[in-house]
């Protein structure tokens, strides 16, 4: 299902087509995804494709594979850090020919909050720095990277980059991220509510959440909770 939404974006972003048969495939659209509606499940249930404790978010915008918008992202080890590979498209353009920076940041946010997560850490985002160097070009092989670069209390500080796989040498963006693990009292208050599919309670301290990062896995597996 990602994988055929991932199309009908890119389809979408790239026909060039008449109104008439564009208003013939969006009628195909609603009529293939109408069944879908009928039966919902509530915003604080998890998907039964997910799974916390291995990190797999299978609708998240970056990693989902059931996401149309994600690509999904997939992380490989890279020294002490991490590294994904990725060529965008039509879907992400912002200047013509080149990345929109606001994917940028949401690419290099989750990239970040990996490399914290590989070292045994998690945290929520609590500062996102970019610095846009030069525009990142579409249909293009691109690195990202991120790497630990500090740790007091619940804060993880994690550094990262875009450059393209033919040039790594040459940064197209720079990215600082500032990740904190949220206070047992906002742990529950955030996530309290969450169940599983089958109605179960989600370990909201994610302390005893496996840690599974490897080139198969998505993201957001966590590690323990770091000492206070
Ligand atoms: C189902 C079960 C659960 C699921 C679990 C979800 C798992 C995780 C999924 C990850 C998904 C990834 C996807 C991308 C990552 C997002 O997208 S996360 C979403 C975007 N981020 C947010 O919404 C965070 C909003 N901010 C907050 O809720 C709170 O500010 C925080 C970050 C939780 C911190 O709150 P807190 O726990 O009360 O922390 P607090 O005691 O205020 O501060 C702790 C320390 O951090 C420092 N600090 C806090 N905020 C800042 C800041 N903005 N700047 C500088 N320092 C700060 C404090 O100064 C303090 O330092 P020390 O005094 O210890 O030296």
């Amino acid at each position: 299902m990602g994988d055929a939404l991932r199309a009908a974006l890119t389809a979408a972003a790239t026909a060039v087509a008449s109104p008439a048969e564009l208003r013939k495939a969006a009628a195909a659209i609603r009529d293939a995804i109408e069944p879908l509606t009928e039966e919902v499940r509530s915003p604080a249930t998890l998907s039964p494709l997910d799974d916390m404790g291995r990190g797999i978010r299978m609708f998240n915008p970056v990693v989902g594979p059931g996401n149309g918008f994600a690509l999904p992202l997939r992380f490989e080890p890279d020294g002490d850090g991490v590294l994904a590979r990725a060529t965008l498209g039509p879907v992400h353009e912002g200047p013509p020919t080149f990345v929109h920076g606001g994917v940028s940041a949401l690419l290099m946010d989750q990239i970040l909050g990996q490399g914290a997560i590989v070292t045994g850490r998690w945290g929520m985002t609590a500062e996102l720095t970019l610095r846009y160097r030069r525009p990142v070009p579409l249909h293009t092989p691109l690195l990202l990277t991120s790497r630990m670069a500090g740790a007091a209390g619940r804060r993880t500080t994690v550094t990262g980059a875009i450059t393209t796989e033919a040039e790594p040498e040459v940064v197209l963006v720079e990215a600082m991220g500032l990740f904190v693990s949220p206070s047992e009292a906002k742990t529950a208050s955030y996530f309290g509510t969450v169940r599983t599919a089958s109605g179960g309670e989600t370990d909201g301290r994610l302390g005893h959440a496996r840690q599974d990062v490897d080139a198969a896995s998505p993201a957001l597996a966590p590690g323990p909770a770091p000492a206070e």
